[in-house]
């Protein structure tokens, strides 16, 4: 298809690529592959958009693939040839959306085993970029894959598991999109289930005091932070068999409040930036009362059991920009208190205001030593804890960007030590209006940075200051908060980890086929 135009879902960016193109069979795809390379084209491969960056954009000489029609399940390994009944492995292409997945495992009884906000993403955008959920107990969502299968510059099929071809794999448990097209995926599913969680408001001052315990005392446990409140939502759920009953009528979960949230945020972006705290404090008000219930005796709090997608997936409001990073969760109250620090001052000087919540979330990317991967796939994380991830695999992907901590030893409980911290800094635009961005993150992203974080891969990071030379760096000025990249400290975050993933991106792909988007890999040291 010629004129398409592909936009990311929050508006943030577009691009026009030469060609357009939805494959219906493989034959199809392998075949745009070699008529790409035949014609001299990148082939830029996307899924739903819901990258908030430019990660995903073809150039105008491009062509861009999208995998919507490859969205067929493929097969389900029944539990009896797996010998368990506590997880089933089923076989997907993939460009299947999540919520499509969802529901083809849901008709099977199965599930999946965490989820991130959303379910929009289909499953190859997902494992590229390093999406995740929040839990102590789960890595990020590819551990619950077995295996995948890569369609190759050369046109050809490799199915990789961490046996078949460990390199190749951990290269692909994160890819970007730039190594080739995933088609198939593979993921360790477990019967559908549904969780019981309990929401309660916390004092901020109270959640530091907490960290250290907070985060591991439910299966899947988030926080929303309130900066302007000095108040956090800690949503905490475990699975369960309790009759399903529905969570607490919502403000912003009707027309009216969502409208008005919408309006009065457009307000203090446009108009008059020095009510956007007073505005974020009638909104949590509104949304969830002003007092801790949080260990308080008598205290309604919020419960709800619902089935797992439900309870797992929330509603992200309005359209947004995003900037994630992950940090040691050791480190975590002082990197809040630094935040915290940073967010009043800058409204105390009017200098920039955030928007809420500031979305903080776990997961447990820790991985064992090589030589120590239990033969079983009920790991060591499982049998500590009694609940928690039945990995597909235990490998640690080379572009992980979650900060290396070390495994539990068995026996010994889950502890922040071995935990990541996700802090979500997300800024909406208010009926499609852009907010100031730009101050906010190099600051909040100058902490991060202090504390051997990384930013997430699909996100609207900006990097490291000075990382370009003076006409390229007048050209980014010119738009608030554009990106710089990482290129500058790539080979130093990433290691030997990050040549390796070069490498064998350079031996599969020699003509950069995959790396239609080139100035986002140039920007962040992919090539
Ligand atoms: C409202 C919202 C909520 C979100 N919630 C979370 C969250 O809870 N946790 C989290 O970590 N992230 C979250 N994200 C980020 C999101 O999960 C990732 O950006 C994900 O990559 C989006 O998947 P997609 O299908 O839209 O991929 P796209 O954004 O279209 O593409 C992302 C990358 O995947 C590559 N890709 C896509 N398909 C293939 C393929 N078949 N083969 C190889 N490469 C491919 C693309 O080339 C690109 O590099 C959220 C984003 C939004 C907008
Ligand atoms: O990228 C993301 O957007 C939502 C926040 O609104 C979320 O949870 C992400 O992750």
């Amino acid at each position: 298809m010629e004129n398409h135009i592909h936009s990311t879902w929050a508006r943030t960016f577009e691009c026009r690529p030469r060609l357009f193109y939805q494959p219906k069979t493989m034959d199809d795809l392998v075949e745009l592959v070699h008529s790409a390379r035949s014609a001299g084209a990148s082939l830029t491969v996307v899924g739903s958009g819901h990258s908030p960056s430019d990660i995903a954009m073809a150039p105008t000489t491009g062509w861009l693939v999208n995998l919507d029609r490859l969205c067929a399940v493929v097969s389900t390994f029944p539990a009896t040839a797996q010998k368990t009944t506590e997880y089933s492995d089923v076989r997907v292409e993939a460009g299947i959306r999540v919520y499509q997945l969802n529901a083809a495992l849901a008709f099977r009884g199965l599930a999946l085993q965490n989820l991130g906000s959303i379910s929009e993403q289909s499953i190859a955008g997902l494992i590229s970029t390093g999406t995740h959920g929040s839990s102590s107990f789960h890595g990020p969502l590819a551990q619950q894959v077995v295996d995948l299968t890569l369609l190759t510059a050369a046109g050809d099929f490799r199915t990789v598991s961490p046996t078949t071809d460990p390199d190749l794999f951990k290269a692909a448990l994160l890819s970007l999109g730039k190594l080739g097209i995933i088609t198939h995926v593979t993921l360790r599913t477990i019967p559908a289930f549904n969780i019981h969680s309990v929401q309660e408001i916390i004092d901020f001052d109270r959640l530091l005091a907490d960290w250290r315990t907070v985060w591991t005392t439910k299966e899947y446990v988030r926080v929303w932070w309130f900066p302007y409140s000095r108040k956090c939502v800690l949503w905490r759920a475990e699975k369960s068999t309790l009759p399903l009953s529905n969570p607490r009528s919502s403000f912003y979960g009707t027309w009216l409040g969502r409208t008005l949230y919408e309006a009065m945020l457009w307000f203090a972006v446009n108009i008059f930036p020095p009510s956007m705290p007073a505005v974020e404090r009638f909104v949590f008000s509104r949304q969830y009362g002003s007092t801790q219930t949080y260990d308080t005796p008598g205290a309604s709090v919020d419960e709800a059991v619902q089935g797992s997608v439900e309870g797992l997936n929330m509603d992200c409001l309005f359209k947004q920009y995003v900037n994630e990073w992950a940090v040691p969760m050791r480190d975590g109250v002082e990197i809040l208190t630094q935040v915290d620090k940073l967010v009043s001052e800058a409204a105390s000087k009017h200098d920039y205001y955030v928007h809420a919540p500031i979305e903080v979330r776990v997961s447990n990317c820790s991985v064992p030593p090589e030589n120590d991967i239990p033969d079983s796939p009920f790991a060591i994380i499982r049998a500590n804890s009694g609940i928690g991830a039945i990995p597909g695999n235990y490998c640690r992907s080379l572009l992980e960007y979650a900060p290396r901590v070390d495994y539990p030893s068995p026996g010994e409980p889950i502890t922040v030590d071995n935990l990541t911290l996700y802090i979500n800094a997300t800024m909406y635009r208010p009926f499609g209006r852009d907010p100031p961005i730009g101050k906010w993150y190099s600051e909040f992203e100058a902490v991060m940075a202090q504390y051997g974080g990384r930013p997430h891969w699909a996100k609207n990071f900006i990097g490291p200051a000075g990382a370009l030379n003076a006409k390229d760096e007048a050209k980014r000025k010119k738009k608030d908060g554009q990106m710089v990249g990482i290129a500058g400290v790539f080979a130093e975050w990433y290691g030997e980890d990050g040549q390796k993933f070069k490498k064998i991106r350079e031996k599969l792909d020699p003509d950069m086929l995959f790396v239609g988007g080139r100035e986002w890999a140039e920007r962040n040291g992919l090539i």
